[in-house]
């Protein structure tokens, strides 16, 4: 008889119990780990999901990535991380952004794993920022910090504060018309070195239209031997030793030249460690890893600053000596800055004001030698470039000096000569043209200091927002006239009906055409349409009067001696290297002496 119960073998209960309980397990642990599973892709989407600002218009974005690889590719293809702005605004219209990495998340805002950057592409609008919005927009932060490590304190790191004030105040003097009047000898003399350095490379070129002087250095050297000497009052030298390399050397090459002068390497150093920080994705770490982990960097600011001391401390001892101390500082006879400044801390000692210290008159040296030199080289690479490719350009630009300021052919102009926009309208509309169509600098940027508005969209406190200066003036046309006219109804109160320039023909807004800067009666017309090269406002760029006259006297010195001969497309390329500035890759000539022209 049985109870009624099966009693089970003992091996079997224990396989019947062992069959039961996996399956009791995995059942749980499927729901659990399902669960958590989901926990993790909620948190992964909320964390890696890329946030763009609400309602500004974007590229389709990658997940933890955002738009990191459309900017990575279009700074590969192009050779501009900044053609990525420019293509993104032209898609998407006069307000669009860019949003790296997980963008306006808060894992960006707490962890800085993103930004998104706001991308405004409307020139009236950026007049209106720049200019009269400037209590809303102040100088971005990732660009200050580009320069943050090598000048911490020069206006190009310094956020519109009470000291960047002060030493704008300070040393603005040096862009006034008496004292660029008594810059420019300084300019002449180092341009006619470089004139005659490629007179000589001209008598060793061959016929052949593939034999061309390599110049991509030689203007580099030329504008840092620029800014030397109406900064610390002496050049380096560089373009000197090339021309006496070369005429000591008559079987060198046309491009053959010496190695570059040490202190001209230096700066060369700081800029390029200045230029590698612009595709850093955490700028505020910058400065930080330049100054402790560059030693190329750390000994070329160490060379940079004992020069600057020693230059700063003769000059003291020079100025006292030649008892320049007792004059009127009203006389101020300055040619150069460190000069300038001498004379400046005189009358500040009179006045019992403020004087800059010695580490903030150090940086704002080295910001002039660094801001003035790469900027102005890049602009008269891309320069010279587009001469050689407009022959029709360089005859005309020629006539007009020699017609309109005939002493030029024997003696260099002085400065009142040659800023003379009147006399010259052609040269201004050449250098003009040449500033809007060469990109040197292709954006500005300025952070949101405040919730704000623009053309109608809301942009909150902290937003980086980036004005593409280059494309604006090179595409802003009448094709897209409806489009600009029609955002005045979201315009801000300063901006409404407030357009200061016309628009450039869609025919031939990407040509390079001097003759749109002249009106029919041959006057230049600086407002003929949008062109921003140096910003504007408070915080537009502090050289630009210097630049100008650095220009004007390379381009009339040039044109004045040299045709530059067509050269082949292969060695004429747009291709471009962008760091602070957007470099061309290739600057060849071809001088050919207007003498040896006309015998042609
Ligand atoms: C063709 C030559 C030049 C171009 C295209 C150029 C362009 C610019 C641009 C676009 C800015 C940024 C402005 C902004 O953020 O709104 C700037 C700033 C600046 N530039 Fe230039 N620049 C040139 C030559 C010079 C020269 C010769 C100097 C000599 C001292 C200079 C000194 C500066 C300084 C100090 C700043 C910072 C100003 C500030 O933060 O307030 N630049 N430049």
């Amino acid at each position: 008889m049985t109870t009624g119960y099966v009693i089970m073998p003992r091996e079997k209960r224990g396989k019947h119990l062992c069959f039961h309980q996996p399956f009791l397990m995995d059942a749980t642990s499927l729901v659990l780990g399902a669960s958590f599973a989901l926990a993790i892709s909620l948190v992964v989407y909320q964390v890696g999901k890329p946030t763009p600002l609400p309602l500004i218009p974007h590229n389709k974005l990658k997940w933890f990535v955002g738009d990191i690889p459309f900017l990575t590719k279009m700074a590969t293809e192009k050779g501009a991380i900044t053609y990525a702005f420019d293509d993104t605004a032209t898609r998407l219209g006069p307000v669009s952004q860019v949003v790296v990495g997980l963008g306006a998340s808060w894992a960006s805002r707490i962890f800085g794993f993103g930004q998104a950057i706001v991308i405004l592409a409307d020139s009236q609008e950026m007049h209106d920022v720049l200019v009269n919005r400037a209590t809303e927009f102040d100088r971005s932060k990732s660009i200050s910090a580009l320069f943050a490590g090598t000048l911490p304190q020069g206006m190009l790191a310094l956020p519109t504060d009470d000291q960047f004030k002060h030493h704008k105040r300070y040393l603005g003097i040096t862009m006034t018309n008496p004292y660029l009047a008594r810059m420019t000898p300084r300019i002449v003399d180092l341009m006619q070195e470089l004139v005659d350095l490629w007179s000589v490379g001209a008598k060793r070129l061959g016929s052949s239209s593939t034999d061309v002087i390599d110049v991509l250095n030689d203007i580099r050297l030329a504008t840092i031997d620029v800014i030397a000497s109406i900064t610390f009052g002496t050049s380096f030298n560089g373009v000197r030793m090339s021309l006496d390399f070369l005429e000591a050397t008559p079987i060198a090459a046309p491009s053959e030249r010496p190695e570059i002068p040490k202190l001209a390497a230096d700066l060369e150093v700081l800029l390029d460690t200045i230029g590698d920080g612009v595709l850093f994705p955490a700028p505020s770490f910058l400065p930080w890893l330049t100054r402790n982990f560059n030693r190329k960097w750390r000994k070329a600011i160490m060379s940079t600053h004992d020069y600057l001391r020693g230059r700063l401390y003769a000059a003291r001892a020079e100025y006292v000596s030649e008892g320049r101390e007792s004059e009127k500082a009203a006389a101020n006879q300055a040619d150069n800055v460190l000069d300038m400044i001498l004379e400046r801390e005189k009358e500040d000692r009179a006045k019992g004001t403020e004087t800059l210290s010695e580490a903030e008159l150090i940086d704002e040296l080295t910001t002039f030698a660094l801001g003035g030199s790469e900027t102005t080289a890049t602009t008269m690479q891309w320069s010279v470039k587009m001469l050689c490719k407009h022959p029709d350009v360089q005859r005309k630009l020629r006539a007009e000096l020699l017609t309109n300021l005939p002493a030029i052919a024997a003696r260099p102009p002085t400065f009142a000569e040659i800023s003379d926009e009147a006399n010259l309208p052609y040269l201004s509309a050449v250098m003009y043209e040449i500033l809007r169509c060469s990109r040197t600098a292709a954006a500005v940027a300025r952070d949101t200091t405040r919730d704000t508005v623009l053309l109608g969209y809301p942009i909150p406190k902290g937003t980086q927002v980036l004005m593409p200066i280059g494309m604006v003036q090179q595409m802003e046309s009448d094709g897209a006239k409806d489009v600009t006219d029609g955002l005045d109804a979201v315009r801000s109160a300063s901006s409404k009906q407030r357009r200061r320039t016309g628009y450039w023909s869609a025919k031939d807004v990407h040509a390079f055409n001097p003759e749109r800067w002249l009106r029919a009666d041959g006057t230049f017309n600086p407002n003929a349409g949008p062109w921003l090269p140096f910003s504007f406002g408070f915080r537009g760029c502090f050289g630009q009067k210097l630049a100008l006259i650095e220009l004007r006297l390379f381009l009339s010195m040039i044109q004045v001696n040299f045709f530059f001969d067509a050269i082949p497309e292969e060695l004429n390329t747009w291709k471009c290297h962008e760091t602070v500035t957007n470099h061309p890759q290739q600057c060849y000539i071809r001088p050919i002496p207007w003498e040896s022209m006309e015998k042609l």
